[in-house]
C-alpha cells in the first residue's frame, strides 16, 4: 500500500541487517539505513516512515510508535520482541512480525561452542598464549561427555542444544511446562516436573526461555545454591533471567565452577555495573549478545522479515505476526477476495445509509452472515477486520485506515460496534452464488431510549423491506454487490456510483443523465435494480404503511399502491457535490440521491 506522502514507501533500519533481504526491498520500496541513531533522533524522523526493520538494539517504545504516523509493521529480525512495545504497536493497529526459526541454529551453536569453551577453558588458553606465555597444566578442562546437561526452556533453541549434547554424550534433562512430551521423547530428553529437580541434576545448566514475567529472575541466591558444586551455566537466551549479583556471587565463592553468558541485564552493559564485573570476572566466558551472529542467520532473518514487510505493505497477512491471530496461508488465499468484498460492504452501508437520520451509525449492531462456500472457512478474523475498517473509514480519516486485523477488535469495542458473525446453512437467498455475505444492521433495541424510527418494526418485527442489509459475493475474484436495501441490485462496488432511487418510470433516465451533464459529470455505466423479486411489501405482513424510502426520504403512498419503485446506480468519472445530489431530488423528481466513492 503507497504511503499518502511518499511515492514509495520509506523503510527506516537503525541497525545492521543483511543486505539480502534488503535487496528484496529495494526494487519497490525506499529503503533507508541509518545505523547509530539517538532515541530522540528516531524519535524525530520516525514519522515519515511505513515500515521500521530491527534486531534487538533499537527500543521500539509506546512514544516511537505513537509518534508514527504512517507506519504499518515493525519487524524484527530475529527471535525476541521485547525490545518492541507488542501492546502499544496492537492499539495503534501496527504489526510486528519477527523471524522465529531463522537463527535458532546459530543460537543453539553459540551455546555449545560457549559450553566447550567454558569446559575447556578455551578464551583464557588462547589469550595467554597470545601473550607469549606456554601455561598447559593450568588450562585443565573438564569434559562434557557422561555429563547431564539441564535446560530450562525446551523450544526451538532448547531442543537444538538438547539434540547436539546427545551427540556429544550427554544426558540432557529439561524444565518446561509447555513443551511437546513427543519431541522431548524423540531427542530423548527425560521433562523433569520443578526447578529444584532439575538443579540439582546438572552439571552444566543453561537457559533458552523468553524473558517473561516468570522467567524474570528465576535463577537467583537460593537456585544457584541447590545447583552441584563445580557446576557450570550458560545464558543464551536473555539478560535478566538469572540474577547476575547472585551469578557473580556464586562465581566469586567458587560455588560455580564457570558461567558462559551471552546476555545480559542492560546491553550495552552500564559503565560500573554488576554486569561489568561478571564481564570481568576470570571464570566468565562472555560474547556480546553474538548468538543470532551468523552469516547464515542473519541472511535467514533478513530475508524472512523482509518478505513480510512487503506483504504487509500489500495489504496481505505475514506468516510470523506476533501481535495478530494466524491464519493459514491456504485459508488466506481463500479469504482474500472476500476481505475486500466485505470492506466494500461495509463503506457501502456507512456512505449509502448516512443520510438517515443519526447517521450510519445510528444502528451500531450487525450480523455478518455468511452463506454457501464461505461459511465453511473457519477463521474469519480478515473478514471481521475487513467489515470495522470498511465500516469506519469513510467516517474517521487516518484512524479508519490503520484499522486491520491487529486491532478491529479493539477498536469496535471502543467504538461501540458489535457484530455477530453468523455461518448460515440455510439455503442461500440467491443460489447462484457459490458464496454470498449478507450484512444486517439490526433496527435499535426496543428498549432504547430514542424514538423508533419510521424503519422501524410496525408490529414489533423488524420490517424486512427496511432492514439495512447489503449482500454481496465475488465473481472472478473482484467484489460484486447483489442486493442493496429491498432492491436486487448487481453492481461492481468501485470508483463513485451515484446511487439514486426512484419511481420505475420513463424518462427518469433522460432527467438524471441531463443533470448530471449540466455539472460535467460523465456517465461510466448503468444499471437499474427492481425491488427484489424474493420480497413482499411489508414483509409478507400484507400491511401497506411505508412512510420513509431506504435513503430516508417520505413516500406517497402511491410508492405502493401503484407505482414501481427501483434503484438507478449511476459510475461516474467524478466526486458528486451535495448540490447535484440535492438538485437530483429536487429537479429531477428521484425520491433520494446518494454518491459513494468505493
Ligand atoms: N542470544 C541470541 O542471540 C539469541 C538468538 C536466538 C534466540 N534467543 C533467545 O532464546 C530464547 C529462546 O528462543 P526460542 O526460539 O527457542 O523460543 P521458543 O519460544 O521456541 O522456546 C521458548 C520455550 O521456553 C518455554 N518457557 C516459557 N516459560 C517458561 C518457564 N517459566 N519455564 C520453563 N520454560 C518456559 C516455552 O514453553 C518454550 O518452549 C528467546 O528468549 C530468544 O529471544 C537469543
Ligand atoms: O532474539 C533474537 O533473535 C536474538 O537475541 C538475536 O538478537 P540480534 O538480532 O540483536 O542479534
Amino acid at each position: 500500500m503507497p504511503s499518502l506522502t511518499h511515492s514509495r514507501p520509506k523503510v527506516l533500519v537503525p541497525e545492521k541487517l543483511s543486505p539480502d533481504g534488503l535487496a528484496l526491498l529495494r526494487t519497490t520500496l525506499d529503503v533507508q539505513e541509518r545505523k547509530g541513531l539517538s532515541p530522540e533522533e528516531l524519535l524525530e524522523i520516525i514519522p515519515s516512515y511505513d515500515a521500521l526493520l530491527v534486531r534487538s538494539e533499537t527500543k521500539v517504545t509506546a512514544t516511537v510508535l505513537q509518534a508514527a504516523k504512517q507506519l504499518k509493521v515493525v519487524a524484527r529480525a530475529g527471535v525476541g520482541v521485547d525490545n518492541v512495545d507488542v501492546g502499544a504497536a496492537t492499539k495503534l493497529g501496527i504489526v510486528v512480525v519477527n523471524s522465529p526459526s531463522g537463527n535458532i541454529g546459530a543460537a543453539a551453536e553459540h551455546t555449545i561452542a560457549l559450553m566447550m569453551s567454558m569446559a575447556r577453558k578455551i578464551p583464557e588458553a588462547c589469550s595467554s598464549l597470545k601473550d607469549g606465555k606456554w601455561e598447559r597444566s593450568k588450562f585443565v578442562g573438564v569434559e562434557v561427555k557422561g555429563k547431564v546437561l539441564g535446560i530450562i526452556g525446551l523450544g526451538k533453541v532448547g531442543l537444538t542444544v538438547a539434540r547436539i549434547a546427545k551427540g556429544l554424550g550427554m544426558t540432557v534433562n529439561a524444565l518446561d511446562p509447555y513443551a511437546s512430551p513427543a519431541a522431548a521423547a524423540s531427542v530423548p530428553v527425560t521433562l523433569v516436573s520443578s526447578l529444584p529437580e532439575l538443579l540439582a541434576s546438572a552439571d552444566f545448566l543453561t537457559i533458552h526461555t523468553p524473558l517473561i514475567a516468570s522467567t524474570r529472575g528465576m535463577i537467583s541466591d537460593a537456585e544457584l545454591a541447590l545447583m552441584k558444586p563445580g557446576a557450570r551455566i550458560l545464558n543464551v537466551a536473555r539478560g535478566g533471567t538469572i540474577d547476575e549479583a547472585a551469578l557473580l556471587a556464586a562465581l566469586d565463592s567458587g560455588h560455580l565452577a564457570g558461567a558462559a553468558i551471552d546476555v545480559f541485564t542492560s546491553e550495552p552493559p552500564e559503565q560500573d555495573s554488576i554486569a561489568t564485573k561478571l564481564i570481568a570476572h576470570p571464570r566468565a566466558v562472555v560474547t556480546p549478545h553474538l548468538g543470532a551472529s551468523t552469516v547464515e542467520a542473519q541472511e535467514n532473518v533478513s530475508v524472512d522479515v523482509c518478505e513480510q514487510v512487503l506483504e504487509i505493505l500489500k495489504g496481505s497477512l505475514p506468516r510470523s505476526a506476533v501481535n495478530a491471530p494466524i491464519i493459514l496461508p491456504e485459508e488466506y488465499q481463500k479469504l482474500q477476495p472476500f476481505v475486500h468484498l466485505v470492506e466494500k460492504i461495509g463503506s457501502l452501508y456507512t456512505q449509502h445509509y448516512a443520510s438517515l437520520p443519526g447517521g450510519s451509525m445510528a444502528r451500531n449492531t450487525f450480523d455478518l452472515v455468511y452463506h454457501g462456500e464461505v461459511a465453511s472457512i473457519g477463521n474469519t478474523k480478515p473478514l471481521f477486520a475487513a467489515l470495522i475498517k470498511g465500516l469506519l473509514a469513510p467516517i474517521s480519516g487516518e484512524e479508519g485506515f490503520n484499522i486491520n486485523i491487529v486491532n478491529a477488535e479493539l477498536v469496535a469495542r471502543e467504538r461501540g460496534i458489535f457484530v455477530s458473525e453468523q455461518h448460515s446453512r440455510d439455503p442461500q437467498e440467491d443460489s447462484s452464488y457459490s458464496s454470498l455475505i449478507t450484512l444486517i444492521a439490526r433496527p435499535p433495541s426496543r428498549a432504547s431510549s430514542r424514538a423508533p424510527d419510521a424503519s422501524d418494526s410496525s408490529n414489533g418485527a423488524p420490517q424486512l423491506q427496511h432492514q439495512r442489509i447489503i449482500s454481496g459475493t465475488c465473481r472472478g475474484g473482484q467484489p460484486l454487490i447483489t442486493r442493496l436495501g429491498r432492491f436486487e441490485a448487481t453492481f461492481e462496488p468501485e470508483g463513485t456510483l451515484l446511487i439514486c432511487e426512484n419511481y420505475d418510470s420513463p424518462g427518469k433516465i433522460g432527467v438524471v443523465g441531463s443533470i448530471l451533464g449540466r455539472e460535467g459529470v460523465n456517465i461510466n455505466f448503468m444499471t437499474v435494480a427492481p425491488v427484489s423479486s424474493k420480497l413482499t411489501t411489508n414483509g409478507g405482513t400484507g400491511e401497506a404503511k411505508l412512510t420513509k424510502s431506504d435513503s430516508g426520504v417520505v413516500l406517497s403512498d402511491d410508492s405502493i399502491l401503484g407505482k414501481k419503485e427501483a434503484l438507478m446506480i449511476l459510475g461516474v468519472d467524478r466526486v458528486i457535490p451535495l448540490q447535484t445530489t440535492t438538485d437530483l431530488v429536487k429537479e429531477g423528481g428521484v425520491l433520494s440521491a446518494c454518491a459513494v466513492t468505493l
